[in-house]
C-alpha cells in the first residue's frame, strides 16, 4: 500500500467523525482576502506560498514545536503569496486549529492543506477560516474531483488542483482547474525531483491563462529559479522554511525574477 492509500483510507474514518459533529463557525470564515490567482498572475518575481509543517510521512518530526501564528505573521511579513496549513493530524501533527489560528492572525490567503475526499472537510476548512483548498488528482476519481471543485468555488473558496505528471494534468484540465501545482515529491518513494515540473510544465497550456506551482523539495535559490525557469509562478516550501534560521530571508531569497519567463 503507498502513503497516499493509507492516509486516504485514515480520512474515510476521519469523514465519519466530522459527520457526526456540527461545523463551528469562526469569526475568519468567509473573510475577504486577496485571489492567490490573481496574485501569481500578476507577480513579476516568483511568488512564495509558504507552509507550516509540523511533521511529514517522510521525514518525521520537522518542527513539532513551532508557533503557527508567529510563523505565519514571518511568512506574510516577508512577502509570501500564501500561508499553507497542513492540517492532517496523524501524519503530519497539523489541525483545524493551526488553520484557524493561521487564519486570524494573517490577512494574505490560507491554503487548507489536506487529502480531502468529501465536501464536508470542505466545509471544516472554510469554517476554519482558509480560502484555498487543496484537491489531489491522484486522490479522486473524475467525477469527485469535479465535484468537490464545483462545491468548493461556489463556497467562495479558491481551488489549487495538485498532480504529478501529464496524465493527471489532462485530468485537473478537463476539471477546470484554474490554479495547477505539480508535486515534485513521488509518494510511493518520496524523492523529489524538479524535473516533474518541467515535464508537466512542458505540456501546460500556459497560453490558455492557467498557473502552474510548483510543489515540494524547493531547497533554496536555484531551485527556485529552476521552476521559474520552467513557467511556474509559484512554489510552495514547507521543509525549508520550518528549518530555516531566517524564514524570512529564506522567502525573499526564494522570489526571484520571473523575467518574463514566468505566467
Ligand atoms: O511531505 C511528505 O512527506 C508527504 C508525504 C506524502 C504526501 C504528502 C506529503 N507532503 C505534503 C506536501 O505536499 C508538502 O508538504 C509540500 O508540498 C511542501 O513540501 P516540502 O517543501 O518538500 O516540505
Amino acid at each position: 500500500m503507498t502513503i497516499l492509500e493509507e492516509i486516504l483510507r485514515e480520512k474515510e474514518q476521519e469523514v465519519s467523525r466530522l459527520l457526526a459533529e456540527p461545523v463551528a463557525q469562526t469569526s475568519q470564515a468567509n473573510a475577504v482576502r486577496p485571489s492567490l490567482f490573481g496574485s501569481i498572475k500578476k507577480a513579476k518575481q516568483l511568488q512564495v506560498i509558504a507552509e507550516i509543517k509540523r511533521a511529514s510521512p517522510s521525514k518525521g518530526i520537522i518542527h513539532e514545536t513551532v508557533n503557527p501564528v508567529q510563523q505565519a505573521e514571518i511568512y506574510e511579513r516577508a512577502g509570501a503569496a500564501c500561508v499553507s496549513v497542513l492540517t492532517d493530524t496523524s501524519f503530519f501533527n497539523g489541525s483545524f486549529e493551526d488553520l484557524k489560528a493561521v487564519a486570524e492572525a494573517v490577512r494574505i490567503p490560507v491554503l487548507c492543506k489536506d487529502f480531502i475526499i468529501h465536501p464536508v472537510q470542505i466545509d471544516r476548512a472554510a469554517a476554519a477560516g482558509a480560502s484555498v483548498i487543496l484537491l489531489i488528482v491522484a486522490a479522486l476519481p473524475d467525477a469527485e474531483l469535479n465535484a468537490l471543485r464545483v462545491y468548493a468555488t461556489a463556497l467562495g473558496l479558491e481551488v489549487l488542483v495538485e498532480v504529478h505528471d501529464a496524465d493527471e494534468l489532462n485530468r485537473a484540465l478537463e476539471a477546470g482547474a484554474q490554479l495547477i501545482g505539480v508535486n515534485n515529491r513521488d509518494l510511493r518513494t518520496f524523492q523529489v525531483d524538479l524535473a516533474r515540473t518541467e515535464e508537466v510544465a512542458s505540456v501546460f497550456p500556459f497560453h490558455s491563462g492557467r498557473v502552474l506551482i510548483s510543489e515540494s523539495g524547493i531547497g533554496g535559490i536555484a531551485d527556485a529559479q529552476r521552476a521559474a525557469k520552467a513557467g511556474a509562478g509559484a512554489v510552495l516550501v514547507g521543509e525549508t522554511l520550518m528549518r530555516s534560521e531566517s524564514p524570512e530571508q529564506t522567502i525573499r531569497s526564494l522570489q526571484v525574477d520571473l523575467g518574463g519567463s514566468g505566467q
